[in-house]
């Protein structure tokens, strides 16, 4: 997994859109945002350890499969489309990546695109409320797990959303955190 401040020109989608020079993000930065990170084993999923543990302790009882390409997909550009389209979900986002690869967007607190490249055995959580876009990378493959608490629901809300009380929770948590700043000094 790779992060970094995206470069926002007219060039497609699906290249990396380094800055220059180019900023990389942290594991840390990211996490400021609400957006987690965990890197698996992704050969043997099936009997993974590490993997029944995240599932047991966040309560991810549903799980699926998403093989992003043109012959496994109905409605594959139209899709893709809706996935590029920025918007947010009123749950937690958890994408596994099994194979291939592609790029996550989320807005950080300025505003600005970061780009999350992500690769066989990165498995991102982007929190419920955070404006986000997937577009595939030049590879044009990837097949994902989807994970859920429960029955899964996929609406997403298309921005603006700042009246949606999602998105105002996820606004007031960075408020709290840096309360909590501020106090720590
Ligand atoms: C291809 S999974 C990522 C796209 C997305 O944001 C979504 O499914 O809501
Ligand atoms: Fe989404």
């Amino acid at each position: 997994m790779e992060a970094w401040v995206m470069e926002e020109n007219n060039e497609d989608s699906r290249l990396p859109h380094y800055g220059s020079p180019n900023k990389f993000v942290s594991l840390d930065q990211l996490a400021e945002l609400g957006v987690l990170y965990w890197k698996l084993n992704p050969n043997d999923y099936e009997n993974d350890e590490e993997l029944r543990k995240i599932r047991e302790e966040r309560g991810y009882n549903y799980m699926d499969l998403l093989d992003l390409s043109p012959e496994k997909v109905e409605n594959y550009e139209e899709k893709l489309k809706n996935f590029y389209t920025e918007h947010i979900h009123q749950d937690e986002e958890i994408r596994y990546c099994l194979e291939g690869s592609g790029y996550f967007d989320v807005r950080d607190k300025d505003d600005q695109w970061i780009r999350i490249w992500i690769k066989a055995g990165d498995l991102i959580i982007l929190p419920a409320g955070i404006y986000h876009r997937f577009t595939l990378d030049t590879s044009n493959y990837v097949k994902l797990m989807r994970l859920f608490m429960g029955e899964p629901v996929w609406a997403a809300y298309n921005r603006p959303q700042e009246d949606h009380p999602v998105r105002q929770e996820y606004i007031k948590s960075f408020a709290e955190k840096k309360g909590m700043a501020l106090t720590a000094h």
